[in-house]
């Protein structure tokens, strides 16, 4: 991996005794998509908090292009928060000269990128409009040209295609990967796994404060293609059968039990030692033995089943 644009050190929240991130440690490289994924409460939020500096750690250190993060830092960040946070009485000019100069941009600079953007997203004409006769997808996209305005080096998007339609949602990943591509780093989080598996590069899970998975989505899916089986088992022993379900060594559901023939799929649990076909060679005849590819969205619901 090259040297990462951030550095997650042991990182540890708590509010009382609840623990929202118990030592977590990440690294992203430059220009990658990182998606953060977890459920309601995992503690995705918290971190997101903490890296824009609006909360404190408990503990923990987080290194941000080679130095120690301070707020002043948080200028090269760009956060689009899941509940979205516009002046309503403003035009979006305005809005955009306010949070532009606020991230340390001239008036000249923040004008010079709102145009760019108006422009690319062909909503020129909309520069003196007010926030308040928005509708909400638009809202979303001068909410989505704010966070970006200032170039920043790190992109952190909540949930961001909460509230676009599909078009406009393609629309804004598009966007997202360019940037990406021309070298900012944008972490991504949401509890929706088909858009982190569509838009990431790498990904951490989170569940209860804690990490389940990490990596390239390509070593997380290629880790857990050796331990996913399809199979199925002809003139199967009854005695055997239930043997092998109850093989602590593997996890086992049976999609569909006729006849004289029993299909099911199987996780290896210990994967060095167990020897799956020996085992299912007990079990009867073997007639179907297949790898089984598992979407994301298989593996985080299995992970999380596990944890
Ligand atoms: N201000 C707070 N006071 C007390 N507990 C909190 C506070 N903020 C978060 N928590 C708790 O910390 C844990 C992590 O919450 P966090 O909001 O970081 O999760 P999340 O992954 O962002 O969830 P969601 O997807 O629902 O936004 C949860 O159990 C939550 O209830």
């Amino acid at each position: 991996m090259q040297t990462p644009i951030i550095s997650i050190q042991k990182l540890h929240k708590t509010y009382g005794t609840k623990i929202a991130l118990n030592h977590i440690s990440i690294e992203i490289s430059k220009g990658s998509v990182y998606g953060l994924i977890g459920q309601n409460g995992a503690g995705k939020t918290s971190l997101i908090r903490i890296l824009n500096q609006i909360i404190d750690a408990n503990s923990g250190t987080i290194i941000f292009k080679g130095e120690k993060l301070t707020p002043e830092a948080v200028k090269h960040i760009g956060y689009l928060p899941e509940e979205r946070g516009l002046y309503k009485n403003m035009t979006i000019e305005e809005q955009a000269l306010y949070f532009g100069q606020l991230k340390g941009m001239t008036k000249a600079n923040a004008l010079e990128q709102l145009n760019y953007w108006l422009n690319r997203f062909d909503i020129a004409d909309w520069k003196k409009k007010k926030i308040q006769g928005l509708s909400k997808g638009m809202a979303q996209k001068v909410q989505f040209i704010i966070t970006v305005l200032h170039q920043p080096d790190l992109l952190i998007l909540d949930e961001p295609f909460s509230g676009f339609d599909p078009i406009n949602a393609n629309l804004i990943a598009h966007e997202i990967k360019n940037l990406a591509k021309n070298g900012t780093t944008v972490i991504f989080s949401s509890h929706r796994m088909e858009s982190v598996a569509e838009m990431c590069d790498a990904l951490c899970l989170i569940h209860h404060g804690n990490i389940l998975l990490e990596g390239s989505i390509s070593s997380i899916q290629k880790k857990y293609i050796q331990e996913f089986f399809e199979v199925t088992v002809k003139d199967y022993q009854e005695n055997e059968l239930t043997s092998f379900l109850n093989n602590t060594d593997y996890q086992t559901s049976i999609v569909n039990k006729e006849n004289d023939e029993v299909s099911f799929q199987v996780i290896k649990n210990q994967k060095e030692t167990a020897n799956l076909l020996q085992d299912l060679l007990k079990v009867g005849t073997v007639i179907t033995y297949k790898q089984h590819i598992p979407s994301l969205q298989d593996i985080f619901i299995k992970t999380i089943e596990n944890a």
